[in-house]
């Protein structure tokens, strides 16, 4: 989870940077373990760290956003041991360290939890090395919230960089949930170790509402008190409590899984993917009943799934608000199925790594797969037949790089992806699993963006 050198060379053993060429692929045949939540190992560490103790974090995802949170953490004064897939923090408590230039990498969920957390020093200044991404994402709904309780808040029009100056006390506060979950949760790791706590409105049409529950999951595993309405709108904090614990285990991810079952479903072959919870809180989860309702021969069996790839697959409407992080990929599936599926509710796409509607419609219609965008939905028409043969953008965006992986897949004639290593982003063993499962790639030196 260090950031890689030539001594320490990437998990997956590929070069900082490449593009991959995708062979068409017959079928998909193995078994998996899912790699581990990007969402549980970001609030996992962050927690640890603001604890006074130690934490071992049992099985923390590798991926770049995992390294983002450890080097922030360390720069805050954490104590941070990687022993094999677990991190051991010695946290800060309430005092990070004042002073501090944070950089987060191209982590969303990183850098507004920090910057939310920040409050609690005296000055942080936070940076990105992707102006062009993260460095677009909008973070005003939260600096709003931060400068009404009273911190000084420097920013370039609510986007990065930006500096953080607390103390602040606590009390009511407005958060603007419209845009990302990740605002309020940013709120509520700051709440617990504030004098005053908060009491946390969430106004706005409150989106991605599994996030912010993995939060106030993640704050009772470690002993933080917190109510919460039914409908998330109120989330009251008491302050002046302790994050205590002493082991978390990270449970396996969806949103990077739901490719996996997506590349599964539009192939022929069989595919188990272990270490999938069925009772957990992560939104993605839904991606095994969306595949089934689109006709998907797909089963679970205790934290295993199943799926039997061949089965024709039909089109589907759905909210994809509740999976935001597996629509790119449930994509694949709606293009190789039959009929035209519509994803609504997902403006908050757009404000992504990339412009996860605009960017997904350019790059299927490159591919010659008919799609169609409105400010809140995005639609794929099936087709029986994927050509290939084309160059297509990553878009710097791991999410993306995974839907035309399995486009490239189905398709007649290989295909190339731009700046494929992005992948790490979140899922650095994507290319390697999917190799496991029978499925080819070049990897070439990426052709200069
Ligand atoms: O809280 C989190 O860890 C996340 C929340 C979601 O973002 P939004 O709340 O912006 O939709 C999700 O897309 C992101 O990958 C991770
Ligand atoms: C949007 C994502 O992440 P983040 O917001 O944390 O950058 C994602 O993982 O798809």
């Amino acid at each position: 989870m260090t950031a890689p050198s030539p001594l320490h060379p990437h998990p997956d053993g590929m070069p900082d940077t490449f593009d991959v060429r995708v062979h068409p692929a017959r079928e998909l045949r193995g078994a998996l373990r899912a790699q581990p939540s990007k969402n549980y190992t970001t609030r996992y560490l962050l927690a640890a760290a603001l604890t006074e103790g130690e934490v071992r974090v049992v099985g923390a995802a590798q991926s770049e956003d995992a390294a983002a949170m450890l080097r922030c953490l360390k720069a805050w004064g954490a104590d941070v041991v990687v022993q094999g897939s677990d991190a051991v923090i010695g946290g800060f408590g309430a005092h990070p360290r004042s002073g501090a230039t944070l950089n987060p990498g191209n982590a969303g969920a990183v850098a507004r939890f920090l910057i939310g957390v920040a409050a609690l020093t005296e000055g942080t200044t936070f940076v990105t090395d992707y102006p062009e991404s993260l460095g677009k994402r909008p973070q005003g709904d939260l600096l709003d919230a931060l400068a009404r309780l009273g911190a000084a808040v420097e920013s370039r029009d609510g986007q990065l960089p930006i500096k953080i100056s607390g103390p602040v006390c606590g009390g009511r506060v407005d958060v603007s949930a419209e845009r990302s979950s990740q605002y309020a949760s940013a709120l509520m790791f700051l709440a617990p170790l504030l004098p005053e706590g908060l009491d946390l409105h969430l106004s706005g049409a409150i989106k991605s509402h599994a996030p912010l529950r993995q939060t106030l999951d993640t704050l009772a595993a470690f002993g933080i008190q917190a109510e919460a309405s039914d409908d998330l709108s109120r989330i009251t904090l008491p302050g002046s409590q302790q994050y205590r614990a002493t082991q978390v285990t990270v449970p396996g991810d969806y949103p990077g899984s739901a490719a996996i079952l997506s590349a599964a479903a539009i192939l022929l072959g069989e595919v188990q993917l272990s270490n999938l919870l069925e009772h957990d809180l992560q939104g993605e989860r839904e991606a095994e009943a969306v595949l089934r309702q689109m006709g998907a021969d797909i089963w679970r069996s205790g934290d295993t799934l199943t799926v039997r790839g061949g089965r024709p697959l039909r089109a589907v409407t759905r909210d994809g608000d509740g999976f935001t992080d597996a629509v790119q990929v449930l994509s694949a599936a709606a293009a190789c199925a039959e009929g035209q599926t519509t994803w609504e509710n997902v403006y908050t796409l757009r404000l992504k790594e990339c412009d996860r509607i605009s960017d997904t419609r350019r790059e299927l219609e490159r591919l010659g797969i008919v799609a169609s965008e409105t400010e809140n939905s995005l639609s794929v028409t099936g087709t029986p037949r994927i050509e290939g043969g084309v160059t297509l953008s990553g878009h710097g965006d791991h999410r993306m790089i995974m839907l035309l992986t399995l486009l490239g897949l189905r398709a007649e004639q290989p295909v190339v992806i731009t700046g494929a290593h992005h992948i790490r982003k979140s899922y650095p063993l994507f290319f390697r699993h999917l190799e496991a499962l029978g499925a080819t790639f070049e990897y070439l030196a990426a052709a200069p963006q």
